[in-house]
This record gives C-alpha cells, structure tokens and sequence, in this order.
C-alpha cells in the first residue's frame, strides 16, 4: 500500500513508519493520541524524541518497538513489514530486532549485572550455550567488564543504566529504543549515558531512537525528531543545519482538515 522505498539516502532504513495513527478509548472517551506518523530512522544514528508531556512520545515508542499495535498506517522492521502479523510474530520481531531501554532500568534485583544481561538472550526458556560470553561482551562494551558478578543495590544509577544498554545490546538488535534513559540520572552520569548511546549508533548495523527532554543531551544527537499533539513537527539534523518538516501543529491541523491527514 505504501511505498517503503522513498529514502534519498544511501543507507537502507531500519525501521520505516508510515501514516502511524492511534488512538485510545472509545466514544466521548476517545482519544487520538498519534495523528499520522511518518519517520525512517537509518543505520549509525542517534535520533532524539523530544515534545511536551503528552504529546505521544511513548505511545509511539511502544508502536516501533512492537509492544503496542497501531489502529492504522504500517510499520517495517528490518524489511519485515508487521501488517498482518499475529501477536507471535510480532513477538518473534522485537525479540530479535529491537532493544529496549527504560528510565527505571527495570533490572531484576535478585540478578548479577552479567544474569540480567544473559536475560535477553533467554529464547523461549532456553540460553544459547555462548550466553555468558555474549552478555560479558555487552557490559565489556559498556564499560562494566569490572562489575559483572555485581548485584544492581550495588551499582551507581549510571553503573544500572549502562547494564541496561548492556541488555539491550546482547541480542544485537537492529533498533535500540530508549525511554527518557537519562532522567533519573544526574547531569553527568545522564551525559554519560547518552554519550554511550550515541557511541552505540556508530554501528552501521544498528539506529537508536532515545525519547528526552534532557537539553543536555541534545549535542549527542545525529537527528532531533519534535512531537506535538500527535504530529511530527520538526525533523533537524543540527551538525548539518539541515531542518525539515518544521511545520507549527495548526498547519497540520489545517492540512487534517483539507483531508491530507485521515482520522482514523
Ligand atoms: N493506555 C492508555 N489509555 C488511554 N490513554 C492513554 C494510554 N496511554 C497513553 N494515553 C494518553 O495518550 C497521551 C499521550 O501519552 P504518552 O505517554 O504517549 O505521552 P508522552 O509524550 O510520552 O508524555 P510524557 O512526556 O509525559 O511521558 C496522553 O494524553 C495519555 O494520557
């Protein structure tokens, strides 16, 4: 239905949405939430989702991270396009092609940083037999090749969110989306970390899409994707001073109602 192939760029998209549109609860409690999304994110970047409170951020995390399902527009995963994918396939999708990182790290506590990580590895009850290799590799990667055997009490906020990243890696997804992964951290700490994910990005075989209202971080970034009410307002790429898409909400409002945007 829709054409996936429009990238002026050399490098193939990783993942590539289309006229994403959601919405929640229904009748006089309906809310539509995303109002058509439409964003490649390429290999080697680190692309920032920044908007106010509200405006869908995490809603369209949970969409490209296949955790949420859409009410319309498609969604390709490295090439693999989800429309009409049953729950299994979809779960079989983000297993192995996206990594998740949250702002609360969401680390079992009763685990070693090198058990958390050798977690992700874990298909359907069963660990490859090179899991502690993979994960020690993961948090050698991050930095914490000192602290595998170490218990998530006994590790900085940092030190948890590096192990997270860590997590996120060991399965070598194509997309890592992080959620605000530097909020409940200090400002050097946060710095740190988002220097690790833009470090992480450098892997041509890999984007990262990190959500943020940190403004700290922004000199990280390769691109800085801006939401509001639902719709992709801006779309900058600061080292090149390139902005595109820099359209304020009423003309997407406007456009909406000349029928460019469909509800859904
Ligand atoms: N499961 C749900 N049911 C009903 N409404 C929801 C649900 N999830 C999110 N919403 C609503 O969708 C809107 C967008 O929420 P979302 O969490 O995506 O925003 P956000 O930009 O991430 O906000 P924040 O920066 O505060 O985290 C909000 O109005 C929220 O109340």
């Amino acid at each position: 239905m829709n054409d996936f192939s429009t990238s002026a760029s050399v490098a193939e998209p990783l993942l590539v949405a289309r006229q994403i549109k959601k919405v929640f609860g229904t009748g006089a409690g309906e809310v539509q939430v995303l109002k058509g999304i439409d964003l490649d994110l390429k290999p080697g970047e680190l692309t920032l989702l920044m908007g106010p409170s509200g405006s869908g951020k995490t809603t369209l995390l949970s969409i490209l991270g296949c955790i949420l399902t859409q009410n319309s527009g498609e969604l390709e995963i490295a090439g693999r396009n989800t429309t009409g994918m049953s729950p299994e396939e979809m779960a079989d999708l983000r297993r192995h092609h996206i990594g998740f990182v949250f702002q609360s790290y969401n680390l079992f506590p009763t685990l070693t940083a090198l058990e958390n990580v050798m977690l992700a590895l874990d298909v359907r009850d069963q660990l490859p037999a090179d899991a502690p290799h993979r994960a020690a590799s993961a948090l050698n990667a991050v930095g914490l090749s000192h602290r595998i055997n170490t218990y998530p009490s006994k590790l900085s906020g940092g030190e948890k969110q590096r192990v997270a990243i860590a997590r996120a890696l060991a399965g070598s997804p194509s997309v890592i989306l992080a959620d605000e992964p530097t909020a409940a951290l200090d400002s050097e700490n946060g710095q740190a970390v988002m220097a690790l994910l833009a470090e992480v990005s450098r892997d041509t075989s890999r984007a990262v899409l990190a959500v943020t209202h940190d403004h700290r971080t922004l000199k990280y970034a390769d691109r800085i994707i801006r939401i509001e009410d639902g719709f992709i307002v801006g779309d900058e790429r600061p080292s090149q001073g390139e902005i595109v898409n820099h359209n304020s909400v009423g003309e997407h409002a406007a456009a909406a109602a000349n029928g460019s945007h469909d509800h859904v």
